[in-house]
């Protein structure tokens, strides 16, 4: 399935790492998301109702990131696929996280995951 739907440089700010000093306080996290959705029926009917509606994934997301407490990079990006994958029509999710700044000497780190249906729920 070729069909996307992108997500570039979603710009968040969450509590997210593992030394005393990234607990206290918020920092930058940076999200790309590729979305692998079928695009045909949107394409033809011009309708939402027939489409993945970005805007509430984007949304959820805010909401999951902002209030979240996670210590990994890892886990964080696993969360945001899960949430993702919940429309089933999102066959597959690609979810790059990244921390910019955190690592001394690099303008940034982070991690790129991508998830099926089948692995989150074997379906
Ligand atoms: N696989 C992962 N490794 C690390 C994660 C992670 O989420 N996944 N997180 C961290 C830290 O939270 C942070 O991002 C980096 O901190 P640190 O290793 O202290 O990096 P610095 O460059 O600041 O270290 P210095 O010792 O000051 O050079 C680490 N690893």
């Amino acid at each position: 399935m070729p069909d996307q739907i992108n997500i570039s440089d979603l710009l968040l700010r969450a509590i997210i790492g593992i030394n005393d000093e990234e607990r206290d306080k918020k920092q930058d996290v940076l999200i790309n998301l590729t979305l692998h959705v079928d695009l045909n029926e949107a394409g033809k009917s011009d309708d939402i109702c027939d489409a993945v509606n970005y805007r509430t994934i984007t949304k959820e997301i805010i909401n999951l990131v902002e209030n979240s407490q996670f210590e990994l990079v890892e886990k964080m990006a696993a969360e945001v696929a899960k949430l993702c994958l919940k429309d089933e029509r999102v066959l597959r999710a690609t979810v790059r996280i990244e921390k910019p700044g955190a690592l001394r000497f690099a303008r940034s780190v982070g991690v790129t995951i991508e998830r099926t249906r089948e692995d989150l729920f074997g379906v």
